[in-house]
């Protein structure tokens, strides 16, 4: 709501956030540049470091308004709006700012991938379709640059990228999404300003159809995602942002928790109107007094006390079908939560069978924690979502963050590799969900974790099925074909000769494992596996390996793991102010 009354108009505004997304350099300021007619302070790549190299380094917030759509007249004129103004968040393309991109995506309401015509499909292009499929509804593709062809194919070569671009987008839920071909610059760097960009007036048309009555609630505690700070002479400092949540009155006191310090609202702007009120969508400018502008580049301003500082989670997330790698438990992601990025220790929850070893009793880093869910309780929780065809099953996971991290209630969380070589054409997103529970004790492996989680002590037993050095051997029967062993990896383990053992990942394709022995086997072990070569009982019927021929003993060493197994019990879930 961009409430006029305070500007000297009588004009209401709704406020519909487009997000520009795409590769580097397909684009997206020259696009949001020809679109729009009012630039607010950070747009168009203002920031000196972006002029000196050539890219968009932050999000760049652009405006314009249009008459209401008709097909929005009948829903809109009742709630007073009289016209509507699009709201333009370029983000950057370039593959190291992607944590940018991942904020910026969560505050917008339709989504431009913005594609290079010449170039098609590229890595960043792919990653950005993805965010785009976690955070918004609707998406309008377009081709840019097509000045770039030559004119006698162009029509052509537009018709086949945009097959292609449907055929990309088929299995998506941006399926039957519009296509529009544009210049946004035509001429590229060169051409002098005065060239018109082309296609223009279509997509704003396009844009206008496209356009909804964004849900918009002006209760609950303020949320916003602010994403530039700076001080004006003789008025104080301004956080530019968008509302994520809930409202902001002038004389409000606000929280900024990042730097726990509260701030009263001295005056308000939207796109340089003065307003006293601002709620849920709208882009806005706050202004405080006596705050040191250095201290905030980016970060979320609220209601005082209405946000927690984290330093564990419990999510529930899906993989991401493109990330390529292993999603192994115990290992360490980039983790986006909110508007925040943090490096986390993962601990997936197993989908029928998943190790633990014990948190209760955990001391320092060498405890870890795995999990497992069990599916009846999937159907309990409100915001586990099921599985749809074709996506990996929902999974809980706990999140240990290398440092605290603030973010609101049920946040979006993104899981990423970003150590990944950019250059490699890999998606770096792994996982994706959303927050359920979040633990803001340091020791909550103590305190809060065993309270949400029913554990349950689990043992299984198997054999040594051979030695393959001096600290290696070969286990099997411990697990079924179809576990997942990464799981397991990294778990304690007991010979009945007492040697402890830890399992360093499967072995073939039948459930074996391979057991490292850190203090290596006893002399008296190695000549008891040694012994009989005889065909073992039950003898991998499933087994898809050369190692098929089990050379069991008749006196087998066993192999002991005893973990405790975890729960996450949604009704135990705490509810988050
Ligand atoms: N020929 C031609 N060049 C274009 C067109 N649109 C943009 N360019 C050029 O492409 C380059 C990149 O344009 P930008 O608008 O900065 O691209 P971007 O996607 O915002 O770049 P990043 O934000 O850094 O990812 C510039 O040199 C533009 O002049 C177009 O329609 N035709």
């Amino acid at each position: 709501m961009a409430d006029g009354e305070n500007g000297g108009g009588s004009t209401k505004t709704l406020n519909f956030n487009i997000g520009v997304l795409g590769h580097v350099d397909s684009g997206k300021t020259s696009l949001a540049r020809a679109l729009s007619s009012t630039a607010s302070t950070a747009a168009f790549d203002k920031n000196p470091q972006s002029r000196e190299r050539g890219i968009t380094l932050d999000l760049g917030f652009s405006s314009f308004t249009v008459d209401l759509p008709q097909h929005l007249e009948a829903e809109c004129r009742p709630c007073g709006y009289d016209n509507l103004q699009f709201t333009l968040v370029d983000c950057p393309g370039h593959a190291s700012l992607i944590r940018t991109i991942i904020g910026g995506a969560q505050i917008i309401d339709l989504m431009l991938l913005v594609v290079d015509v010449v170039k098609g499909m590229q890595t960043q292009t792919a990653e950005c379709l993805l965010i785009g499929q976690l955070t918004c509804s609707r998406m309008l593709v377009i081709l840019n640059k097509t000045d770039l062809l030559p004119s006698s194919k162009r029509e052509s070569a537009i018709e086949k990228m945009t097959k292609r671009m449907h055929k990309t987008l088929e299995n998506t839920r941006f399926k039957d999404c519009p296509i529009i071909a544009v210049a946004a610059k035509p001429g590229g760097p060169e051409a002098a300003d005065t060239v018109e960009p082309q296609g223009i007036p279509e997509l704003v048309e396009m844009l206008k159809q496209q356009a909804f009555l964004p849900q918009r609630d002006s209760s609950g505690p303020l949320l916003m995602a602010v994403d530039h700070c700076f001080s004006i002479r003789g008025q104080g400092t301004v956080m530019t942002g968008t509302i994520l949540q809930g409202a902001v009155h002038i004389n409000d006191t606000v929280e900024i928790p990042a730097l726990k310090v509260t701030k009263k609202v001295k005056s308000m702007q939207m796109f340089r109107r003065p307003v006293s009120a601002a709620m849920q969508g709208d882009r806005l400018g706050v202004c405080v007094t006596q705050f040191d502008p250095k201290l905030l580049e980016r970060g979320v301003v609220c209601t005082p006390g209405s946000l927690h500082t984290l330093h564990a989670a419990i999510i529930a997330a899906r993989k991401i079908s493109y990330f390529r790698g292993a999603l192994a438990s115990r290992t360490k992601f980039h983790v986006s939560l909110g508007h925040e990025t943090v490096m986390g220790r993962v601990s997936f929850f197993g989908s029928a069978d998943a190790p633990v070893a014990d948190s209760g009793s955990r001391s320092g880093d060498e405890a870890e924690v795995g999990f497992s869910f069990e599916r009846e309780y999937l159907h309990q929780d409100e915001y586990v979502t099921g599985q749809s065809e074709g996506q990996d099953p929902e999974q809980w996971a706990l999140l240990e963050f290398e440092k605290p991290v603030t973010c609101p209630p049920n946040c979006l969380v993104i899981g990423s590799r970003l150590d990944t070589d950019i250059h490699a054409n890999t998606c770096r997103l792994a996982f994706h969900g959303r927050l359920l529970q979040g633990m803001e004790e340091k020791n909550y492996a103590e305190t809060t974790l065993p309270r949400l989680l029913i554990s349950k002590d689990k043992h299984r037993e198997g054999t040594v099925e051979r030695v393959t050095d001096d600290y290696t051997v070969i286990g099997r029967n411990l697990f079924k074909k179809e576990t997942n062993l990464q799981l397991f990896v990294g778990l304690k383990v007991t010979l009945s000769t007492g040697e402890s053992g830890v399992i360093e990942g499967g072995f073939g394709q039948s459930g074996k494992v391979k057991i490292r022995i850190p203090e290596g086997l006893k002399d008296e072990t190695k000549q008891l596996l040694s012994g009989g070569k005889k065909k073992g009982k039950g003898g991998g019927k499933n087994d898809a390996v050369k190692d098929e021929e089990p050379k069991s003993d008749s006196q087998p060493v066993t192999i002991q793991l005893r973990f405790k197994r975890y729960i996450f019990d949604p009704k135990k879930k705490m509810v988050q102010s």
